[in-house]
C-alpha cells in the first residue's frame, strides 16, 4: 500500500498485469438534472454500471447530449451521482467529504477536457510544472525538468517557452495532456482529447495516451465522437438514452 498525503492507494506492480482491484467501479448510477421551468427532471443517466480494471483502455461514445462528459464528470469525482456508487479502488466515494475526494482525485486522475482551462500568459513550461507545486519533495525540486520532458514527448520540446496563447490550438491540447500526464496519473479520462489535432498528431497523442494506460497498468477512460479512435480501446461502451451498453460503434 503506498500512503501520500493521506490517501491509501494499492501499490502498482513492477512488472505484469495484476488480477487487480479495479481502478474504478461505478454500480447503478444515476443522475438527473433539474431544469428551469420544467417540471420533470431530466435524466441524463440512468442505472448505469461500468468497471476500469488496471491497463484498461476503455471509449465511451454517443450522441451529442448522450450524457458522455456527465458521465466522465461523475467517474472523476467531480460531480456526484444523484443514486448508485463510486468505488475507487475499493474505496466508495459518494459520501466522501469534498475535500477527501479532491484530495484522491488529485492523486489519481489525470484529465484531458475539451476545455483547456489553460492560463493565457504562463509558458508551456509554467503550465505544465503548476500541477507538481502541490506535490512537495522532490517533483517539486524538479518540475520544470519534468515539464520539459512531458512536453519533449508530445512533440513541444522547441516551445518550452511559448505564451498558451501564441500556440495553436493543437498545440494547446498538447500542453493540456502533458500537464494531465505530469504527476503520472494511475487514471487518465480525456473528453475529446484529439478534436483540435489534425490526424498525424492526434495519432501520436492518443499513442501515448494509450502506451501509458496499458503498459505501466494505468487506466484510460476516453469520451470521443470519433469512432475509429474508439476502436482502439480494448472496450467500447455506447451511452444512449441515458443506459450505457457494451458495443462495437458502426
Ligand atoms: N448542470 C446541468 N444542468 C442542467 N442540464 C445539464 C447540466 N449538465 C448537463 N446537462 C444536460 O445533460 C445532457 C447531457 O449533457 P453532456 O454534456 O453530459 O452530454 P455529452 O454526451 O457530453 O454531449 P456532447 O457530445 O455534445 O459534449 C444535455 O442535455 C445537457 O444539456
Amino acid at each position: 500500500m503506498s500512503h501520500r498525503a493521506g490517501i491509501d492507494l494499492p501499490d502498482l506492480p513492477a512488472s505484469g498485469r495484476p488480477a487487480g482491484e479495479p481502478v474504478l467501479e461505478i454500480d447503478g448510477v444515476t443522475k438527473r438534472f433539474k431544469l428551469r421551468r420544467r417540471k420533470e427532471p431530466l435524466t441524463v443517466l440512468e442505472n448505469v454500471s461500468l468497471t476500469v480494471r488496471p491497463g484498461a483502455t476503455v471509449a465511451i461514445v454517443g450522441l451529442s447530449g448522450a450524457g458522455k462528459s456527465t458521465l466522465l464528470n461523475i467517474l472523476g469525482l467531480l460531480e456526484r451521482p444523484d443514486r448508485g456508487t463510486v468505488r475507487m479502488y475499493g474505496r466508495e466515494t459518494t459520501t466522501m467529504r469534498e475535500r477527501d475526494r479532491a484530495q484522491l482525485r488529485g492523486e489519481t486522475i489525470g484529465f484531458v477536457f475539451q476545455q483547456l482551462n489553460l492560463l493565457q500568459r504562463r509558458t508551456a513550461r509554467q503550465q505544465v510544472a503548476a500541477p507538481l507545486l502541490y506535490a512537495g519533495g522532490d517533483r517539486l525540486r524538479r518540475r520544470y525538468a519534468l515539464a520539459d520532458e512531458a512536453l519533449r514527448r508530445v512533440g513541444l520540446g522547441d516551445r518550452l517557452h511559448s505564451t498558451q496563447s501564441s500556440l495553436s490550438g493543437g498545440e494547446q491540447q498538447r500542453v493540456a495532456i502533458a500537464r494531465a500526464l505530469i504527476r503520472d496519473p494511475r487514471l487518465i479520462l480525456a473528453d475529446e482529447p484529439t478534436g483540435a489535432l489534425d490526424p498525424v498528431t492526434a495519432g501520436q497523442v492518443m499513442d501515448l495516451l494509450f502506451d501509458r494506460a496499458r503498459e505501466e497498468d494505468r487506466a484510460l477512460v476516453l469520451v470521443t465522437h470519433d469512432h475509429a479512435l474508439a476502436r482502439r480501446a480494448d472496450a467500447v461502451y455506447v451511452l444512449d438514452a441515458g443506459r450505457l451498453t457494451a458495443g462495437a460503434p458502426d
